[in-house]
């Protein structure tokens, strides 16, 4: 096979990246940004003095590029390449590249601000701009001025404004990289569909499986429900076709967020011999990953993503169109180890009018309350109304989100993290439900005879009980119980533990 795109040009982007604090790579998708530029940087010296951090969105790809790198590098996983997502580490001294979530990248400024073990930080798939993401833009836009120990950093992506990025970072370089993999073939409806696009997706993976030659087909849909209904679709009715349609053997793959790790991995295991793979996914295969074997990809044109409703004041989840940037991501999860094929449930006028040309990022459709309080909690001292945002909320609704805070008790007046907003950050619930909890909380502890309280502890809010210290273990032990609904129990170490031991 050729070298990939990115490999023709390394030379270029070794220098570049050495004579630049920030350099900007932008690349077709499956030309090698990922997998190939860490290594480049890594086999030029630049991971001498520290070493290689590659951000990644997603815990899947994540751990699945690391496995490929190190596949690469004939080396195990944990050696010079590894991987540090929540809950799971895999490196160790030797490591010199480690993929990680930005989420992961963020809180190793917990323990070193400075950021010290990297000599090189690459944030991949810039585009997206999650709020994590943002905010190492900014942290590191400083970082890279102000560390004594030279920092540099890279950011790439298949699909973003390079001028934008470049006039945020301060005129830096953008290296444009020509060429891809393998090519795709995309092709639209001619006209807009009349069927639920739950159906369209359904019925086109089992036409490509019956009437397209062998490649395994990935199918793009909005969450856990609706994948778990169209895998038991397509089950059935592969099960059911009449023995005169010849249908071949299938297996049918979910894959979402909530999947277990091990079912997740199923993904990345080849089909047996004549099967052909039908993965139905989230955007969670939208961007990063490879999957080896995938030829056709039905595109639904719908995201199910976070809103946030400014007359209501709640954060909702909602099914709405994607962005041409995402459109693009997932045609080119195919044309990556073969030429390949896109079908989009949509028309061409849809794309071209009605598709936004890139995603919102997070921090303009998020609650301001939840971002600024996020910010809050990090150790970075972040000036919420003046940080060095690259899309900018209004001043106002900055100001509304503290004060906000402030009165929930989440914010000193100084506009300092409290150890209730420390808690609140931590409760899987929506902001707006914590003024309505803690209220029943406060009411129900003042109104319960002494002897239902939990283990016969005296109640410490009633009349006569002023001990501020029970008060406050037992408001603990209320938040600890509804943190361990969301799925984690308080008392395990925080997912976000930093890389210790790593590089
Ligand atoms: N797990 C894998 N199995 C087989 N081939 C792989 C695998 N991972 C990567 N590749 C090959 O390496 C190429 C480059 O992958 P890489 O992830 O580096 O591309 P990229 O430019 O980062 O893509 P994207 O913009 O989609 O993230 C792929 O097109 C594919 O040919």
């Amino acid at each position: 096979m050729a070298a990939l795109p990115v490999r023709e040009v390394q030379d270029l982007i070794v220098s570049t990246v050495k004579a630049n604090r920030v350099t900007v790579v932008m690349a077709e998708t499956g030309s090698g940004k990922t997998t190939q530029i860490p290594q480049i940087l890594l086999e030029a010296g630049m991971a001498e003095s520290g070493g290689i951090a590659v951000t990644q969105p997603r815990r899947v790809a994540a751990v699945s590029v690391a496995r490929r790198v190190a596949e690469e590098r004939r080396c195990s996983v944990g050696q010079e390449v590894g991987f540090a997502i929540r809950f799971e580490q895999r490196c160790s001294s030797e490591t010199r590249i480690l993929y990680l979530t930005d989420g992961m990248l963020m809180r190793e400024c917990l323990v070193d601000d400075q950021l010290s073990k990297y000599a090189v930080i690459v944030l991949d798939e810039a585009h997206e701009r999650t709020l994590n993401t943002d905010i190492l833009f900014g942290v590191l836009k400083s970082l890279v001025q102000t560390r004594e120990q030279p920092l540099h950093l890279v950011v790439t992506s298949a699909t973003l404004d390079g001028d934008k990025f470049s006039s945020y970072f301060r005129g830096c370089p953008v290296l444009t990289i020509p060429g891809r993999c393998f090519p795709v073939q995309l092709s639209h409806l001619l006209e807009a569909a009349e069927q639920p696009y739950l159906q369209l997706a359904v019925d086109k993976a089992l036409d490509l499986h019956l009437y397209e030659e062998a490649g395994d087909i990935l199918v793009f849909l909005t969450g856990q429900a609706e994948i778990e209904q169209a895998v038991a679709e397509i089950t059935s009715e592969i099960a059911n076709m009449p023995e005169h349609d010849a249908c071949p053997p299938a297996i049918i793959i979910p894959l979402y967020a909530a999947l277990p790790p091990e079912q997740q991995a199923r993904v990345f295991e080849p089909a047996p011999d004549g099967c052909r793979r039908i993965i139905v996914a989230t955007n969670v295969a939208e961007t990063s990953i490879t999957v080896d074997g995938v030829v056709y990809v039905v595109d639904t044109g719908v995201v199910k993503q976070k809103a946030y409703d400014p007359h209501t004041g709640m954060e909702t989840l909602t099914v709405t169109s994607i962005s041409k940037v995402q459109a693009i991501q997932r045609s080119g999860r195919a044309g990556r180890t073969r030429p390949g094929k896109c079908f989009r449930l949509y028309t061409r006028a849809d794309y071209d009018q009605r598709m936004p040309a890139e995603t919102v990022p997070e921090i303009l459709r998020t609650s301001l309350q939840a971002a600024v309080l996020h910010l809050k909690t990090l150790p970075l001292q972040v000036d919420v109304l003046h940080f060095d945002y690259m899309d900018a909320p209004k001043r106002g609704a900055l100001e509304d989100a503290l004060r906000h805070l402030y009165l929930l008790g989440a914010l000193t007046r100084e506009g300092a993290i409290t150890p209730l907003g420390r808690l609140m950050a931590q409760l899987p619930w929506s902001l707006c439900w914590h003024a309505p909890c803690w209220l029943l909380l406060s009411w129900t502890a003042w109104a319960l005879p002494s002897q239902w309280w939990p283990c016969s502890q005296p109640n410490p809010f009633s009349r006569g009980t002023e001990d501020p210290s029970r008060r406050k273990a037992w408001v603990i032990m209320f938040s600890s119980s509804a943190s361990f609904r969301g799925g984690r129990p308080p008392t395990m170490p925080h997912p976000g533990a930093p890389t210790r031991g790593c590089l």
